[in-house]
């Protein structure tokens, strides 16, 4: 099965890394950049590490090569740090990069729909949701989701397994809406072992309401303290993605938060969505507070603002 890439920078390339480690079933990874040299060079470096791997078929190439592809990344456009988004007290946080990755959109989309209509798009540069909304413009079908607010909720999740100190794989918790500063934890549900987290941490004499600001903030601006120290986010990023391509590729029918289409909010945002083949099959709102629903509800007036920003930037 082949998997295209486009945008090889750091995020494209720990996606490729983290693809080529997961292995799965035979596939081929095309890296597409319009910095061809950058493409050819991680290509390059990443076909050395092959042989360690599952069989995998990994180059460097034009859309051409994109023909037959199951599904398409998309991690090409500016990151937080060079389109000025690392100020904790914006409070646009990551729709900086809106229109400037608008356009940079408008340019990628075509060309991957024209040689491969029947991939699946997965949008993971940032705003990824509103960059969804327009990719599915762009591209003319519903096969579009974005990452979403899965990296927040491994986040949540392993900054709650701290606090509780119990492994992260067994902390349930959901960040919805918006990957982006609006986002919205749910405390409500968060639960280990099926007891409350909120109980877990007042049975352990640890203050709920400093734990929670703590958490808050370290998930909301989780992207700006790594890129304080390596300049750019990466690493995790790179693992969600591969993981969800391997979702789709495998029809799993995996119950993710990633973003997509939602008829019911007429924009695209996360919510429990049941990923495998042709991308988000399902969405389901979780269980919410009337005050978590009303931060949804408020996330889902700036995503679809957002989202029509996205679609005139995108046509200048
Ligand atoms: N969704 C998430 O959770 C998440 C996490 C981390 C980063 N990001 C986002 O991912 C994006 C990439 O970040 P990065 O750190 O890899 O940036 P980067 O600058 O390292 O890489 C971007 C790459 O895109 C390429 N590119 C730009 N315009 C292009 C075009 N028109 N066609 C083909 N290639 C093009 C550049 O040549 C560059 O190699 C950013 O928007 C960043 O904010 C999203």
């Amino acid at each position: 099965m082949k998997v295209g890439i486009v945008g090889v920078g750091a995020v494209g390339s720990a996606t490729a890394l983290s693809l080529v480690e997961r292995g799965g079933s035979r596939r081929e990874i095309v890296l597409i950049d319009r910095d061809t040299a950058r493409a050819d060079g991680v290509a390059a470096d990443l076909r050395y590490a092959a042989p360690l791997s599952p069989r995998v078929d990994l180059r460097s190439g034009g859309y051409d090569d994109l023909v037959g592809a199951a599904v398409v990344v998309i991690t090409a456009g500016v990151n937080e740090k060079a389109g000025g988004a690392t100020d904790r007290s914006d409070p646009k946080g990551r729709l900086r990069l809106l229109e400037t990755n608008a356009k940079v959109f408008a340019d990628i989309v075509p060309r991957v729909v024209a040689v491969a209509p029947e991939a699946v798009l997965m949008v993971v540069t940032d705003p990824p949701d509103p960059l969804a909304d327009l990719t599915r413009h762009l591209a003319g079908h519903e096969r579009v989701f974005s990452t979403g607010t899965f990296i927040d909720t491994l986040r949540f999740r392993g900054l709650l397994a701290d606090h509780l100190r119990v492994r992260a794989r067994d902390v349930q918790a959901l960040v919805v809406g918006e990957h982006g500063t609006s986002e919205v934890l749910l405390w409500s549900s968060a639960s280990v072992g099926g007891i409350p987290v909120t109980d877990l941490l007042s049975r352990d004499g640890q203050s709920v309401e400093e734990v929670r600001g703590e958490v808050d903030d370290g998930i909301r601006y989780a992207n700006i303290t790594i890129i304080e120290g390596t300049g750019a986010s990466q690493y995790g990023i790179g693992a969600v993605s591969a993981r969800l391509v391997e979702a789709v590729l495998r029809d799993e029918r995996a119950v993710l938060p990633v973003a997509a289409y939602s008829a019911a909010h007429e924009v695209t945002l996360s919510l429990s969505s049941v990923l495998g083949a042709g991308g988000v099959q399902q969405m389901h709102e979780p269980a919410m507070t009337a005050e978590e629903h009303q931060a949804l509800d408020a996330g889902v007036r700036i995503l679809r603002e957002a989202a029509e920003r996205a679609v005139a930037a995108a046509r200048t």
